[in-house]
């Protein structure tokens, strides 16, 4: 059998996994567990051709989130023994200035991917609790920490440094770091194969639009500018972050409305964005709200597309010129409607849209002919990309 990656994503409630075959890039298996923690979580174990399982019953924690899914594996396979496992990879979400590219974890790893946790208090726990998880099943196997953060560290000093007090900044390591960075190189490089053209010679803008969403300005290959900032709070408007807002609010929801920086945390987090503005942070049911005429989905839309336009008008500034725009993610790759409304008016920039492309699916042009910037739907592959960056690192004569 060849060679495969067990790819391993823990959220603060979730737990996404994928068995990747490395030469195909195909996924053996793959599963997600939703609602860790909560009263009743949602399990499923999807083997290609087979039934897929899904089960509804209290999941505690990781560790026994991780047992249901070890569980599946030798109750409906593919038998993991004989998956020619090269190694285990981690998608972990703060790596700080420390990590620009994947490491094999071991204990002082570890130990960083904690001290980096107030960087990213929703999310490096999460990843940790994953990692302990996986250590203690698959002891004697290679496992490596494959973070958001490390493609973006190649953005200038003027891109990520904030403009305040530089001792403060310093002390508290407050920079934008970026995240998504998986997704953004994955799909540059994407983007450059289907230009047909070297990757250092291509300028692209990756719109990642998903639950949460980020925009990244790619110079030849690397990250120059990122919409998301020092947490993934900042930016586009997302399912349930507000993105963007004048850090002032803060201040006044806490002196004038009362409330705590926690409530403020949770408001910013948890309640707002999409979610906030209308009810539901699911962009399908966002769309159709909106298409029966309800006025704050209709408005969310706006504010969705508005946000986005100006980001890309941003990065075509910062990157003088723009070769491709690729969309990518749950709403980047189905959502033709909001691609359309981010992009319109953008004629006198070199950018049109074809409408009939842009309906179609699967990967693929959707700008007219005459476009001067050429927009695509690129979908992305983080688990892929994981399992090749794993593969490289403890196996480079697999991947070459
Ligand atoms: N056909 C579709 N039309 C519009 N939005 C869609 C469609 N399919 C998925 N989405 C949206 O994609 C988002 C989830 O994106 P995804 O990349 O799966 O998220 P995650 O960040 O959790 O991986 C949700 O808002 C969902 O509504
Ligand atoms: C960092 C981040 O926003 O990740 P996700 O889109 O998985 O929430
Ligand atoms: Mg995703």
């Amino acid at each position: 059998m060849t060679a495969s990656v067990f790819v391993i994503n823990a959220g603060s409630s979730s737990l996404k996994y994928q068995l990747v075959e490395v030469a195909s890039g195909e996924a053996l298996a793959s599963g997600l567990i939703e609602r860790i923690g909560e009263t009743t979580g949602v399990a499923t174990h999807e083997v290609p051709g087979r039934e897929d399982v899904t089960e509804h019953r209290v999941i505690s924690d990781h560790e026994h989130a991780f047992g249901w899914v070890l569980q599946q594996f030798d109750r409906h396979g593919p038998d993991l023994d004989g998956a020619n496992l090269l190694g285990i990879g981690h998608r972990v979400v703060q790596g700080g200035a420390r990590f620009d590219r994947a490491v094999r974890i071991d204990d002082d790893v570890a130990q960083q991917i904690d001290d980096l946790a107030p960087l990213a208090p929703l999310h490096n726990p999460a990843n940790l609790q994953g990692i302990r998880s996986a250590r203690a099943t698959f002891a004697g196997y290679p496992h490596v920490a494959v973070f958001d953060t490390a493609f973006h560290l190649t953005i200038p000093p003027a891109a990520h440094r904030y403009a305040i007090d530089a001792t403060v900044a310093a002390e508290h390591r407050i920079r934008k770091y970026g995240f998504h960075g998986t997704s953004h190189q994955y799909v540059s490089r994407r983007m450059a194969a289907l230009l047909g053209r070297p990757l250092e010679e291509v300028n692209s803008i990756v719109l990642h639009l998903g639950n949460g969403a980020s925009a990244t300005a790619v110079r030849g290959g690397r990250s120059v500018e990122t919409s998301m900032g020092m947490t993934p709070l900042a930016g586009l408007v997302m399912g349930t972050r507000s993105g963007d807002i004048d850090p002032g609010v803060i201040f006044h929801l806490h002196r004038v409305a009362g409330m705590s920086v926690d409530e403020i945390d949770t408001l910013l987090n948890k309640r707002s964005g999409l979610l906030g503005m209308t009810g539901t942070g699911d962009m399908r049911d966002v769309q159709q709200a909106a298409d029966a005429g309800i006025e704050r989905a209709v408005e969310a839309l706006e504010i969705v597309a508005h946000r986005l336009r100006g980001t890309v008008g941003a990065y075509l500034a910062h990157l003088g010129r723009t070769d491709a725009i690729a969309f990518t993610a749950g709403i980047g790759e189905n959502a033709a409607a909001v691609r359309a409304a981010a992009l319109e008016g953008l004629e006198g920039l070199g950018i049109v849209i074809d409408a009939e492309r842009n309906a179609g699916r699967g990967e693929r042009r959707i700008s007219a002919d005459g476009s001067a910037i050429e927009v695509w739907v690129v979908p992305t592959n983080e688990e892929l990309e994981i399992a090749r960056q794993v593969a490289a690192l403890v196996a480079p004569s697999v991947v070459e």
